[in-house]
């Protein structure tokens, strides 16, 4: 991987701030405000229906707020310079076309992010892809999708990464593999929002946490301060019921 380049990465935060997005009657989002900072994990914890995907999909631009704002950089993703140089996703690492083998999937990725074709070797190395480069990504395991694509996500080789349950339905080897990935990506600088709901993974990988019920934050604290003998799930627990 890259060393960060020189001092840009300090300022690498997400900043989401009063977000509200509603579905219909559905508040999806009620004034969400948060800030993820370089060189952590932020865990990202919430029920089935808290707004976190919906969060993810609108700091990346895929969603517009109703109300609110998320930046990377201090900018909306509409307005970031070279995006894919900026902030990297992993959202449905199942969610791609099986007919394609890997190299040609991330050449593709990075032809369409504006992306240098030597970058898509190194992301592959630096996934433990290389060997399997040439195979069909329809016969991937999970694992190897996951692995599929963070290499997309860290072409742009950004300074900002966002998972979505990146660890769901791995095996241990890939649980373990995906943690020490995201604690090396935070040890390099790099500001990482991390979302599970497995709460023993989140209290081995992330430095703070960020619980949201219905939309709204009702924690943020660094996972060091939970208090005393106090697990994460006991303080979720707490802070969700
Ligand atoms: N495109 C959509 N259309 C209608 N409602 C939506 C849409 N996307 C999300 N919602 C609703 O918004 C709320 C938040 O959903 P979201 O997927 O962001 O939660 P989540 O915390 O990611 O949940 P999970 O942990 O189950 O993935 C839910 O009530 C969901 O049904």
């Amino acid at each position: 991987m890259r060393v960060p380049p020189g001092g840009g990465w300090l300022c690498a935060v997400i900043e989401v701030c009063e977000l509200t997005k509603r579905y219909g009657g559905t508040t999806a989002l009620d004034a969400l405000t948060f800030t993820a900072r370089p060189g952590e994990v932020t865990g990202f914890l919430g029920p089935n229906g808290a707004g976190k995907s919906t969060t993810m999909r609108i700091i990346l631009g895929l969603d517009r707020p109703d109300a609110g704002t998320a930046t990377v950089n201090g900018a909306a993703y509409r307005g970031l310079d070279r995006p894919t140089r900026q902030v990297g996703a992993v959202l449905d690492a199942s969610a791609v076309a099986g007919g394609r083998r890997a190299v040609d999937h991330l050449r593709w990725q990075a032809r369409a992010a504006g992306l240098p074709a030597t970058r898509v070797d190194e992301v592959l190395a630096d996934v433990g892809l290389s060997d399997v480069a040439r195979r069909r990504v329809g016969g991937f395991s999970l694992g190897m999708k996951q692995r599929l694509g963070i290499a997309g996500a860290l072409l742009g080789d950004p300074p900002v990464l966002l998972f979505d349950e990146p660890v769901n339905g791995l095996d241990p080897d890939g649980v373990r593999w995906i943690r020490d990935l995201l604690r090396g990506f935070a040890a390099q600088g790099r500001t990482v929002l991390l979302s599970s709901h497995l709460m023993s993974e989140l209290e081995r990988t992330a430095d703070r946490v960020v619980i949201v019920v219905r939309g709204r934050v009702v924690a943020d604290a660094p996972l060091a301060a939970l208090g005393d003998g106090l697990s994460l799930e006991d303080f979720y627990l707490k802070a969700t019921t």
